[in-house]
């Protein structure tokens, strides 16, 4: 099976984390942390602030890694790296994204995860 290696941005904000809804592709309607492929030649970071540049017209600072999540998913093996970051500049605008949240602990099981992301959250909890 052929795995897929994703970086994923963890935004916080005071007590909040930032959390988007696909709007596009087979996962429309589900929940996850914006971020995406890593193109060859670039390191984590610079794939991360790329995506957040690309999705969200806004410049992050990456600050550490939570986690590093393995999911096997019916077509592909799923690799994907989370980081907490926060904003330095930028108002998170949807370029591709058709809704966002920011969730606090107590709500973070209220939007539809990507299974993959189920982890993650668990991890937050
Ligand atoms: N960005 C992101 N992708 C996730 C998460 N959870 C999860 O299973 N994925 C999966 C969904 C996709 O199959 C893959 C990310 O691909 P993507 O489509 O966002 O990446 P991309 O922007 O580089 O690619 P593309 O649309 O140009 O093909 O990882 C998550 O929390 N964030």
């Amino acid at each position: 099976m052929k795995t897929i290696e994703v970086v994923a941005a963890i935004i916080r904000k005071e007590n909040k984390i930032f959390a988007t809804e696909r709007g596009y592709g087979d996962f429309k309607g589900k929940w996850e942390f914006p971020g995406g492929k890593m193109e060859a030649g670039e390191s984590r970071e610079e794939a991360l602030k790329r995506e957040i540049r690309e999705e969200l017209d806004t410049e992050i600072q990456i600050d550490k890694l939570l986690c590093t999540i393995e999911y096997d998913y019916e077509k592909f093996h799923l690799t994907m790296h989370c980081y907490f970051c926060q904003v330095i500049n930028g108002d998170l605008s949807l370029l591709e994204h058709q809704a966002s949240r920011w969730l606090t602990r107590d709500e973070l099981h209220q939007v539809d995860w990507l299974p993959a992301d189920l982890q993650i959250i668990e991890k937050l909890m």
